[in-house]
């Protein structure tokens, strides 16, 4: 079956969806039970997408849990309410005091909120690697290396990581490999197949599609899944049934949105790379980008998220580019059908463990399903306006 025929059909079985075409929203936290053997076969298999507990799930959840195993490859699919609790409940399944964790210093910025002043403070020590470290993350592999945490591309300055070389290291040394895969939604890249134990999602982003829901996925192999889904049951994640309804609808126009969006993107992206005021471009899909090799060799296809440099410009200059502009709004998300702008003006504070090569402000765009030419007129009057 072709990525498309399985956007369509993953988490649709009749077994969910009745006569339906969709499987319905089935909001519950009590579920009840007519005999003692009804309570014992739920309770023996509670954790098998069989109705037990509103926090173990309903019909809504259980489709949609198997659609992402489906596309993704995963062996489960715990829920969450939003991307960085699919994080902090992947990380908290595994880590315990004392355990090492190495973690990509271009992680989005959250998440290493979360390992200085929560894990840190638990006892659990945080190293950050360089993301173009590839195999030699070996040399930072120590006896009490509990897990290592990728992101790539990097949400901000998307350098695209050796996954499977990483993998490969950390699967020799016993270590745990977990992956924030929100750039690639579950069908620009297969996790499993570059070695990862844990894939995690922001679903709020492409999965979702619309900009209004917060929901986080995180699933595992057949290794790391029976303890993913019990520790972050006992941590008390759940998410809404209306949520999750949203998502698995999401799901079915995920791939003709994401084409159009990577359409979209390469045009402006393109457009934006000859201006003068411009660095560089930092989107995966170009050669220049660090990781591009790896880009090409592991995934099938690209968004609308990437980032480019300015050569100058302070707070002001910044401001002026960003403020007035007609299409793309200042937000904190991406992976919606709208276009979007963030501004750092200093990235390398948010790096401890690599250098970021250059001085002027990084500016993300999301691009949206608007027309790009609309965009890059939008863009241009920016310019103008950024002296
Ligand atoms: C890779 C990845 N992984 C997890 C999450 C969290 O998901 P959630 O929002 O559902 O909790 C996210 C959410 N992403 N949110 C953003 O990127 C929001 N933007 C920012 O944080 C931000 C803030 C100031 C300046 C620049 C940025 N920026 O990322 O461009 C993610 O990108």
């Amino acid at each position: 079956m072709k990525q498309n025929t399985k956007l369509i059909q993953a988490g649709r079985g009749k077994k969910w969806t009745g006569q339906a075409v969709n499987p319905p929203v089935v909001r519950a936290s009590t579920i009840t039970f007519d005999t003692m053997a009804e309570l014992a076969h739920a309770s023996q298999h509670k954790g098998e997408r069989v109705p037990y507990y509103g926090r173990r799930g309903t019909a809504t959840h259980f489709a949609f849990q198997e659609a992402i195993c489906e596309l993704e490859g995963g062996a489960g699919c715990a829920l969450y309410p939003c991307g960085a609790a699919a994080v902090s409940g992947a990380l908290l399944s595994f880590l315990q005091q004392g355990d090492h964790l190495l973690m990509v210093d271009s992680v989005y910025e959250p998440t290493r909120a979360l390992c200085d002043k929560v894990l840190g403070p638990m006892g659990v020590e945080t190293e950050y690697y360089d993301p173009m470290i590839g195999a030699g993350i070996e040399t930072l592999i120590r006896p009490n290396t509990k897990a290592i945490f990728l992101e790539s591309p990097g949400s901000l300055t998307m350098e695209v990581q050796d996954v499977p070389a990483i993998c490969k290291v950390a699967g020799e040394k016993g270590v745990i490999t977990l992956l924030d895969n929100t750039w690639a939604s579950p069908i620009l890249c297969r996790p499993f197949e570059l070695g990862v134990d844990i894939s995690i999602q922001a679903a709020t982003k492409y999965i979702v599609g619309h900009s209004d829901v917060m929901l986080g996925t995180a699933s595992a192999n057949e290794k790391y899944w029976p303890q993913l889904r019990e520790h972050s049951y006992i941590l008390g994640y759940c998410a809404s049934a209306d949520d999750v309804y949203q998502a698995s609808r999401g799901l079915r126009t995920l791939g003709v949105r994401l084409a159009q969006h990577q359409h979209n993107t390469l045009k402006v992206a393109h457009w934006v790379a000859q201006r003068a005021e411009v660095e560089t471009v930092r989107h995966p899909a170009f050669a220049s980008n660090p990781g591009h090799q790896y880009f090409a060799r592991d995934f099938s296809g690209s968004n609308g998220l990437f980032s480019f440099v300015l050569k100058q410009g302070g707070a002001k200059a910044v401001a002026a580019f960003v403020e007035g502009m007609q299409y793309f709004k200042m937000g904190f998300s991406w992976g919606g059908y709208e276009s979007l702008i963030s501004p750092t003006l200093n990235v390398q504070k948010l790096r401890t463990a690599s250098p970021w090569p250059y001085s002027g402000p990084l500016i993300r765009l999301h691009i949206g399903l608007e027309d790009p030419d609309d965009l890059i007129a939008d863009l241009e009057l920016a310019f103008s306006r950024y002296q």
